[in-house]
């Protein structure tokens, strides 16, 4: 088994010789780790640049904490459904053409959905159930490969039926949280137990509820659409902050959490992604594993990249013979699958630290991102 690298008494990263890392996001995670009130921090293998801090990483600090480490997005996470779909009688193609409205409003009764699902002081009803841009997107998958089919089997998972993943988050419910928190501290911390601490948790709370019930509600629209019902394996939010048992606060910002039982690792809409159990005790690294493959190049380099090797339609289908829904032209270059990195790298990487071991693995068959309106 690896070692991780200490690369000061606080601070331990995951990824070893194989891991790309960019020197700017090493910096930020530096820079973060060394803040006032920090105790302990750690870099994942899919450890990116963000925009306030490093994304693919945790913190853990006393007595205060950073909203502005988690950013915007709160509660964004990963939610998993187990559907009555199958492979044997997938119809990509024909799906790919139908399947539409995931940025629409739902038209449904929003506040119903909300408050059975503790969300409904969150606001934002009128986003509920829709996907938003950037690296969002609900995917359906098969397995590719099974390497433990009792875990399989217990988590209700069978090798011919399609799964549906879910990334998304609390829309303008975490948008507005960071900015108002902002307007008045920047990029201050938070005092525990003062009434700002309390009120931006408070806030949090309701963020991270609505973004769960966000993915749930996809779930629900994509599949009403192909006459299915959908059950849920697991939902787990990659960016938040918590309180730990002994009053620490822990950020997770692009941190899968690894307390709850079996996690997905997406690799990107043309690679593959895993189900993985996390395994020992995982309080060196933070209660937290990759939550994606991370980001191998900007936004905005994406399309200078690939243009000219790759007209825009052409990433309408992937080299796995996926389908791609996303009928903007931009968000079409700067999601492809080579702006991530190397999956089986963070995969690798997480199973020679000794922190997971790979259940299945899965292969998208159609990625819904955005219809023009
Ligand atoms: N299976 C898919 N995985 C994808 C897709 N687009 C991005 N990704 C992966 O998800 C994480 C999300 O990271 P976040 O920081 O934006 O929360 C990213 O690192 C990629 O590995 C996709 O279309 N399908
Ligand atoms: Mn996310």
């Amino acid at each position: 088994m690896y070692r991780p690298r200490q690369l000061n008494d606080r601070l331990t990263l995951y990824a070893d010789s194989q891991c790309w890392i960019e020197g700017e996001a090493l910096r930020q995670l530096e820079r973060a780790a060394g803040l006032p009130g920090m105790v302990r921090a750690v870099g994942l293998p899919d450890l990116h640049p963000g925009k306030g801090g490093p994304v693919g990483a945790a913190f853990l600090s006393d007595g205060l904490f950073y909203p502005y480490l988690v950013g915007a997005d709160v509660g964004c996470g990963m939610a998993l459904f187990s559907t009555d779909l199958t492979m044997a009688k997938a119809k990509p193609e024909r799906w790919s053409k139908r399947l539409h409205g995931l940025e629409e409003s739902w038209d449904g009764d929003r506040e119903a959905w909300l408050g059975e699902r503790q969300a409904l002081g969150a606001g934002f009803a009128s986003s509920i159930g829709t996907i938003g841009l950037g690296n969002h997107f609900a995917e359906l998958l098969t397995m590719q490969k099974v390497h433990d089919a009792e875990a399989c089997r217990m988590l209700d998972i069978e090798a011919g039926g399609l799964l549906l993943l879910v990334h998304s988050g609390s829309r303008g419910a975490g948008e507005t949280l960071l900015r108002d928190h902002a307007d008045r501290f920047r990029d201050s911390p938070l005092v525990a137990g003062s009434c700002e601490a309390e009120q931006y948790l408070a806030r949090h709370a309701l963020a991270n509820a609505y973004a769960a019930a966000n993915r749930e509600l996809i779930a629900y629209r994509l599949l009403e659409q192909l006459g299915s019902g959908y059950h849920r394996i697991l939902d787990l939010a990659h960016n938040g902050i918590e309180r730990t048992a002994n009053g620490h606060f822990l950020h997770r910002k692009g941190a899968a959490p690894s307390d709850h039982g079996v996690v997905v690792i997406p690799g990107s809409r043309g690679s593959c992604s895993f189900l993985v159990m996390p395994v020992g005790g995982q309080a060196d690294n933070l209660w937290s594993v990759a939550h994606g493959a991370g980001r191998k190049w900007s936004r905005s380099e994406c399309e200078g990249r690939l243009r000219t090797k790759f007209p825009a339609a052409s990433l309408q289908r992937t080299k796995l013979g996926s389908h791609v829904i996303c009928e903007d032209r931009q968000l079409l270059y700067e999601e492809a699958p080579p702006a991530y990195k190397e999956i089986r790298t963070v995969i690798d990487a997480l199973v020679s630290f000794g922190l997971v071991r790979v259940i299945a693995v899965l292969s998208p068959v159609l990625t819904y991102k955005v219809r023009r309106h």
